[in-house]
């Protein structure tokens, strides 16, 4: 699924994805940000593929990092299921409980694979962003753990930004399949130009008042700036 870019319109409920189409190529379910996520998948019968994203508290979100193993592997039995979001640092026990944090993760993506789901493996860095070599290992770490090696770090100034930007395209030349962007206002706008330098995956929430992440553009106004950046330059 991530040859091409991928806009993944994120919600805690997937009952409303029909509000992120034409806009959206996917649906990101946080199921962490749910009530009741598992019904609420078996429930769903929607347009877009998902992506099965349940973010351990110890990654900026507020799942409860060893309960969500069992539900990430009902999720991925389903068939709107297309990818699975798991944190590299669970993959490669760097996280808190580090073991069995390591066998549940590396379980989660033979089940996935075994299913034919892709994996994101994902960092997120909510402080600050590393410098550009850095971001270059920490992507082709992310590539090789999953299909797709995704980073987020948050951007304090423009020089962030242009890092992310250089590791984007040098992880990608090295043909790795990446997806990056900053947090934060002063790195906004990668999240409209790192698909310019290969990032395959975007994300704005489907409810513009139910942002998962700072700095993230309303779905419209990011299908519309990736479009008009990514164009054929002969469609004018
Ligand atoms: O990892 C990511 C990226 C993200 O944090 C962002 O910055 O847009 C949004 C999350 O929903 C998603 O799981």
């Amino acid at each position: 699924m991530f040859e091409e870019f991928v806009l993944a319109a994120a919600t805690a409920d997937p009952s409303e994805a029909e509000a992120a189409v034409p806009a959206a190529d996917a649906l990101e379910f946080r199921m962490d940000l749910a009530d009741d996520p598992l019904r609420a998948l078996s429930a769903y019968d929607g347009p877009l593929p998902v992506i099965a994203t349940d973010r351990a508290d110890w990654e900026g979100g507020e799942a409860d990092s060893l309960a969500r193993y069992e539900r990430l592997s009902e999720a991925v039995a389903h068939d709107s299921v297309v990818a699975v979001d798991v944190e590299l640092a669970a993959l490669q026990a760097t996280a808190p409980d580090p073991e069995l944090e390591r066998s549940h993760a590396n379980a989660l993506r033979e089940t996935a694979r075994e299913s034919g789901v892709q994996v994101i493996a994902s960092a997120h860095d909510f402080e600050s962003t590393p410098p550009v070599d850095a971001l270059v290992d920490l992507l082709a770490d992310a590539a090789a753990a999953g299909d797709v090696g995704k980073v987020a770090t948050m951007a304090a100034s423009p020089d962030d930004a242009l890092a992310m930007l250089r590791a984007t395209r040098r992880a990608t030349a090295a043909g790795h399949t990446v997806a990056t962007m900053c947090m934060g206002e002063p790195g906004r706008h990668t999240r409209a130009v790192a698909p310019v330098y290969g990032s395959r995956v975007g994300y704005a929430p489907v409810d513009p008042a139910n942002a998962t992440a700072p700095g993230q553009y309303s779905l419209s106004t990011l299908r519309r700036l990736v479009d008009d950046l990514t164009r054929d330059g002969s469609e004018a």
